[in-house]
């Protein structure tokens, strides 16, 4: 279980975020949303141990975060794959630093390979990718370290919808497949209620939890279900959440 207590975060006079308190169970699937400045990626920042709070604490199964781990892989909007490294060669980045031999390497990467459907891309350099493909890798990549949890900050925030879309069936195929515990910051609300069975409103200036809503939608899901009722439902009410908690400041 990943738990956050009393987590605050000041940079200079600046409150960024106050008092933020969660519990995640493990294979869960929880989305963080916010109004611009909201604190969202200072939070999954924190929890990747990359920042450090001035209050609280995060631990992971009772275990302090100090700093970055390969139990929490991080993926962001940007990817951030390494250019000169071939697609399979950024998926076994990770395995090389744990010390996982040749033969667990190569079983590793062919698996993530497969299941993020790159095989038949695993010697094409990044530049020969689609900026969709290229989030694929740096999925593949996190995921490949097999981590407890895979922390995404917007990482389809820079994509187009259809892309999109399709990025959002792919993440919750591997979910589903890998049983990671995902914890992913967006500012798409119809992304984070079709995508996660929790949804955590943050509240601006500062950051504090304001709401946390169950998503009670069937599993697994296709994107039929944005047009269902209980989704349009859901998405408005926590659109009204996202915006209710930003106005109060400005
Ligand atoms: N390194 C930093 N130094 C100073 N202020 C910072 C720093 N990082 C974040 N902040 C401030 O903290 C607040 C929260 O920023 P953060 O990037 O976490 O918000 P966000 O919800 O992720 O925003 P967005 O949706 O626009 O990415 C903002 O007011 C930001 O200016």
């Amino acid at each position: 279980m990943l738990t956050l207590a009393g987590v605050g975060r000041s940079f200079g006079p600046k409150q960024a975020l106050q008092d933020v308190s969660m519990k995640i169970d493990r294979g869960d699937f929880v989305c963080v949303v916010g109004a611009s400045g909201s604190g969202k990626s200072t939070l999954l920042s924190i929890v990747a141990g990359l920042v450090a709070p001035t209050d609280g604490e995060v631990a992971l199964d009772g275990v302090p975060v100090v700093g970055p781990g390969p139990e929490r892989g991080l993926v962001c909007q940007s990817g951030a794959v390494y250019p000169w490294r071939t697609v399979e060669r950024n998926i076994a980045f990770g395995l090389e630093l744990l010390g996982l031999s040749r033969a667990e390497r190569k079983a590793r990467v062919d698996w993530y390979l497969a299941e993020t459907g790159l095989t038949p891309f695993r010697h094409a350099l990044p530049k020969q990718l689609s900026g969709g493909q290229r989030q694929r890798v740096a999925i593949a990549r996190a995921l490949a370290c097999e981590p407890e949890v895979l922390l995404l900050d917007e990482p389809f925030g820079a994509l187009d919808v259809q892309t999109k879309e399709d990025m959002q069936v792919f993440l919750r195929g591997v979910w589903q497949d890998t049983g990671t515990t995902v914890l992913m910051v967006t500012h798409d609300v119809e992304e984070a209620v079709f995508l996660s069975r929790r949804v955590i409103v943050l509240s601006s200036d500062p950051g504090r939890v304001a709401a946390d809503v169950a998503v009670d939608l069937p599993d697994p899901r296709d994107l039929a279900v944005k047009r269902t009722p209980e989704f349009l439902a859901l998405r408005a009410e926590v659109e009204d959440l996202v915006r209710a908690f930003h106005r109060s400041h400005v």
